[in-house]
């Protein structure tokens, strides 16, 4: 079983980027949504080229949307050449087949939510015709879609990661991912506001960044020895994971109609 995908969310600076890849993040955020770290298209391409500069794998380029017409998201997705769609509002799950990039799709869990109802959640976005390849489970803060340091609820969120492809985030830090990957054994992790420098909104911390991302492969890491691979039962999150993640690290776009498609 592999698992591990660290993400960085919420880039604003070049700098930032290259410290991202530097610290071998799998997964790098920005923000096209009315919010207090969205960026510019113009910011965007300098954070793209920085992700991608030098021999070294780059991370992929995860753009970030609430609730966006499914046009301006495939425009900006091919004029920055995005990886990957994060879509972060009220999406439904049939919105996803107008999306021309693989999606991972936010859900936000209400306090109060329970299993039952959370998995059904999570299987409507699952079944849909284009299923979203990951999803990000994150707490809740009535109207904020997002990078509010708010922690999710880690119980809820084990829940989810038994069964679905689930990259946790919210309230995330270099001083709890360790914590919080033992306690919900997810896919991924995700991080906004944690590798922040304090009262500087959307710029990172360079040392948090690289801190955050060895504390989460520490973790994985110990998480994976710990576990003992069952071959003959295999949970749904199990069997997706290995394609998952493949599909994460290793693919750079998609066609729907030829599929999988790598960067030269
Ligand atoms: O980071 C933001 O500002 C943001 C804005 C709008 C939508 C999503 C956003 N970020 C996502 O928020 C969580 C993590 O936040 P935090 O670590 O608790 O600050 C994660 O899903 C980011 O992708």
């Amino acid at each position: 079983m592999k698992r591990g995908l660290v993400k960085i969310c919420s880039l604003g600076r070049p700098e930032d980027a290259r410290a991202a890849r530097a610290a071998g993040v799998d997964l790098a955020g920005m923000i096209f949504a009315p919010a207090r770290r969205q960026i510019t298209p113009e910011v965007a391409e300098a954070i793209v080229a920085a992700l991608r500069e030098g021999p070294d794998a780059a991370p992929q380029a995860v753009g970030v949307f609430v609730n966006e017409a499914p046009d301006r998201m495939n425009a900006l997705a091919e004029r920055l050449d995005l990886d990957l769609v994060q879509l972060s509002g009220e999406e439904p799950p049939e919105a996803i087949a107008a999306l021309s990039r693989p999606v991972i799709k936010t859900l936000r869990l209400r306090p109060g939510t329970n299993p039952a109802d959370a998995r059904r959640l999570a299987e409507q976005y699952l079944a849909a015709p284009v299923p979203p390849v990951a999803l990000i489970v994150e707490g809740w803060i009535p109207g904020a879609p997002g990078g509010t340091g708010h922690v999710a609820d880690w119980s809820l969120a084990a829940v989810l990661a038994a069964e679905y492809p689930v990259i946790l985030a919210g309230g995330l830090r270099p001083e709890n991912v360790a914590d919080a990957i033992r306690a919900v054994r997810p896919l991924g992790v995700d991080v906004s506001s944690g590798v922040e420098v304090p009262g500087a909104v959307g710029v990172k911390d360079h040392a948090r960044i690289h801190a955050f991302a060895a504390a989460a492969r520490a973790a994985f890491e110990a998480e994976q020895r710990a576990s003992a691979p069952d071959p003959v039962v295999a949970t749904r999150a199990d069997r997706s994971d290995g394609s998952t993640v493949a599909l994460l690290k290793e693919t750079r776009k998609i066609d729907r109609s030829m599929g999988i498609e790598e960067r030269s």
